[in-house]
């Protein structure tokens, strides 16, 4: 069983990812969290120091041996959808979900951020707007399902995915229940 989650940065692949894995009782496993320890510091000093191309490397590397072992949930980087080989191995090898959400959701979730290299401009909004509008239709090419996060809690999204890959077949019907409650 191999999920990836893939979308705009602070759609929340990594909050959402972690608590579906809990949930399922699967491996837990963010590609950005990956890069970083293989390239031993933060991919914002990397981007820096490095260039964006030589990071994009680097992550198609982790993906191409993520799909190779392909197994639990897996959380991948904002622009891992960039490259078509990337998208290739991500839908070929997991059921891969497309997080989407509204430029504006986005912002209000991160105009406080400082971690996110691409989004450290004078007009973060309008940065995610051009993102939006670049990796949309790319997000949607590598994904089987998409899910819409603007309202719904991250709760209540591993909900939503959780009937979502047990109508697609991929747990089998019974994971719904919420051991929580
Ligand atoms: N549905 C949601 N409702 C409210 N807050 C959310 C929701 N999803 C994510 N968040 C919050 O938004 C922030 C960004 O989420 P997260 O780090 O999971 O995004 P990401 O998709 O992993 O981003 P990146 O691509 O940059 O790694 C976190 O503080 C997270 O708790
Ligand atoms: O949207 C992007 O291009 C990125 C998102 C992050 O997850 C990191 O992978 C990196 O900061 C690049
Ligand atoms: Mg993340």
């Amino acid at each position: 069983m191999a999920v990836a989650l893939v979308g705009l940065p602070g759609a929340g692949k990594s909050a959402v990812g972690r608590r579906l894995a809990q949930r399922l009782q699967f491996p837990f496993i963010d590609s950005d969290d990956l890069i970083e320890r293989r390239i031993g510091c933060s991919i914002r000093d990397y981007f820096e120091r490095e260039g964006e191309q030589s990071f994009r490397d680097v992550e198609q590397t982790v993906i191409a041996e993520l799909a190779a072992s392909a197994e639990g949930i897996v959380s991948t980087g904002g622009g891992a959808v960039l490259r078509e080989a990337n998208r290739l191995q991500l839908h070929n090898h997991f059921h891969v979900i497309y997080l989407r959400s509204s430029p504006e959701d986005l912002f209000r979730r991160l105009r406080h951020d400082v971690k996110r290299p691409l989004l450290q401009v004078a007009d973060p909004l309008g940065r995610l707007h051009e993102l939006y509008a670049a990796r949309d239709p790319l997000y949607r090419q590598a994904a089987h399902d998409v899910v819409e996060t603007g309202r719904p809690s991250v709760a209540m999204l591993v909900n939503i995915i959780v009937m979502q890959l047990e109508l697609a077949g991929v747990i089998p019907p019974g994971s719904r229940s919420d051991p929580t409650g």
